[in-house]
């Protein structure tokens, strides 16, 4: 034991004071309880004036928020956090400065178009993170007005009608897809393999063609041969931790002297870039400029809007629809087939509705959006796993918030819904919330209920539509929705269509890695032609 406790303490310190000087052990000691006993007296007294006081949550997330980071690097974040609105109820602290709020009836407010909730800190880190150096507008803007001047130039080559132009290269990507499923492993004898693996290889690849008329290659070699995929996964999985205590980036991924971070995305980043300067160099074969492409429309943005777009913001770009759009689209596809194999009756309704509409080789989006068991099958696969699992976090502005239950949350603090809890609401889903049942989005299937009228069916059709975060809300809604929805629907139909699956083993749960995508690994099945 150390002189400095010596004695009855702090006594037997003083006295040995007076007889001897203290050797550095008892000098460390001391200043690190003095450090301790005022960091403790400065926590205890800001929680007993902490305006977040009165609502419950783990007894450590009113303290620090590293209980919150070290859930998201165990991957059960999203589910750990549903389990305690089922013991607190609606709203939850989950940090400090942090609710959670399961309540839809405030997805209008949090998320609306008035530009006055701001994204937090959570969202900031990823700018930098592409190759370590430069910092690119990733969309992670904490400040609405400037995220507004940098979306507006590109925001209208998003919408429905625009993307629609992207569908002759979306059946090109989806007939090499049947092609390669054909010969590698429906060719003679029956060989099982990862789907779930092979839906990541047609999500980059198609989001390669789409942004820069290039795919990355991952369908013909059949692997992540150059691990930007894997390299991917990681710096997400970077974003979603250092995101739940923002100033860590600063010692980690941004620290000048020596950075600790996850695996810079350079393939990634140096493809967008050699494509853009070669098409800017009028020396880009590959693009046909009868078949636009998103750089196209960037470029055509940099000529609208030249004080706004440059080359950098074109990269950003570029690299946003990589990042947010390859991930959460193949995270998608796989819970649509995971939910749907795994339930022989779904999959069998499923079959009978897409056979009975002759889509052909390659379903076009217009004829797969209108089969009504599809979009079922689709949205109930979306509640049940979102691709987005995180808190979607934002600042309550000057107005403060005033919350159902009468209480008051000051202007500053961080608030969010997370789809995946709201998902599973029983006030809007019902008791069966936690099932999958794709029947829930068609009429007349409310348990309980013998008859359901056309307007009460549209009545809860809008309270679902309301409660549904999937793709986030207001002016920071996903850019990247009808893209997405067009690839799901597209890649769903034309594979029920074309080929009968199975899973290899039927009884087996997914594993799901979580951080901020639900990743999940794994989906062994086999495919017949029919
Ligand atoms: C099924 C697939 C997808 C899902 C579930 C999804 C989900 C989301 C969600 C929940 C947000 C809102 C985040 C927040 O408010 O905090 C978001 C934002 C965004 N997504 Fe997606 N996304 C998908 C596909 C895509 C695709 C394909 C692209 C690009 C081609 C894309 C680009 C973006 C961008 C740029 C934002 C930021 C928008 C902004 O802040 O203005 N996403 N996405």
């Amino acid at each position: 034991m150390s002189a400095a406790f010596d004695g009855a303490w702090p006594y037997g310190f003083l006295q040995n004071l007076k007889q001897q000087p203290p050797d550095w052990r008892s000098i460390v000691l001391v200043n690190l309880f003095v450090g301790l006993a005022v960091l403790l007296s400065i926590s205890v007294i800001s929680e007993t004036v902490s305006p977040l006081r009165r609502y419950q949550g783990p007894f450590f997330a009113k303290w620090t928020n590293i209980w919150r980071l070290y859930l998201v690097r165990t991957g059960s974040y999203h589910v750990e956090v549903k389990k305690l609105h089922d013991k607190y109820g609606p709203v939850v602290r989950i940090g400090p400065n942090l609710l959670d709020l399961d309540l839809p009836e405030l997805i209008k407010t949090l998320y609306n178009t008035d530009g006055k909730w701001r994204k937090t800190e959570f969202y900031h880190n990823n700018s930098a993170i592409i190759n370590g150096k430069t910092t690119y507008h990733l969309f992670s803007e904490t400040d609405q007005v400037e995220h507004a001047r940098i979306k507006r130039p590109i925001v209208k080559y998003y919408s429905q009608s625009s993307v629609g132009a992207f569908e002759p290269l979306m059946d090109k990507v989806i007939g090499d897809f049947c092609k390669h499923l054909e010969t590698r492993f429906m060719d003679g004898e029956q060989k099982h393999f990862d789907l779930g693996q092979w839906i990541a290889f047609y999500s980059w690849d198609m989001n390669g063609a789409a942004s820069f008329s290039q795919r990355f290659g991952y369908m013909d070699n059949g692997s992540d041969f150059d691990k930007s995929i894997d390299t991917a996964d990681k710096a997400l999985d970077y974003f979603a931790a250092v995101g739940q205590m923002p100033f860590l980036d600063f010692l980690l991924e941004k620290n000048p002297i020596l950075r600790i971070g996850p695996p810079v995305m350079g393939n990634v980043a140096s493809k967008a870039h050699a494509y853009l300067t070669s098409r800017l160099q009028g020396k880009d074969y590959n693009f046909d400029p009868k078949v636009p492409d998103f750089l196209q429309h960037f470029i055509d943005a940099k000529a609208a809007h030249p004080n706004v777009v440059d080359e950098g913001v074109i990269m950003g770009y570029l690299l946003v629809n990589l990042i947010a759009g390859a991930d959460t689209t193949a995270i998608t596809i796989r819970a649509v087939f995971y939910y749907v194999l795994k339930n022989p009756d779904a999959y069998r309704k499923l079959e009978d509705e897409v056979l009975a509409a002759q889509l052909g080789e390659v379903a076009s989006f217009g004829a797969a959006r209108a089969l009504p068991y599809l979009e079922a099958v689709v949205r109930e696969a979306m509640r049940m796993h979102p691709a987005v699992c995180m808190l979607l976090e934002r600042y309550v502005p000057e107005s403060g918030l005033s919350l159902p239950d009468g209480s008051y949350v000051p202007p500053g603090t961080a608030v969010g819904i997370n789809p995946y809890v709201v998902g599973r609401n029983q006030l809007i889903w019902g008791d069966d919330a936690d099932v999958y049942r794709p029947e829930r989005w068609l009429r007349g299937h409310t348990p309980g209920t013998k008859t359901e009228t056309e307007e009460s069916y549209r009545e809860r059709l809008r309270l679902f539509n309301a409660s549904d975060l999937t793709f986030g809300g207001g002016s920071r809604v996903c850019i990247g929705r009808s893209f997405a929805l067009m690839e799901v629907y597209k890649i769903v139909a034309t594979l029920v269509a074309r080929y009968r699956i199975e899973l290899t083993d039927p009884r087996r749960e997914w594993d799901v890695t979580a951080s901020w995508f639900p990743r999940q690994k794994g989906l062994m099945c086999h495919m017949h032609p029919r």
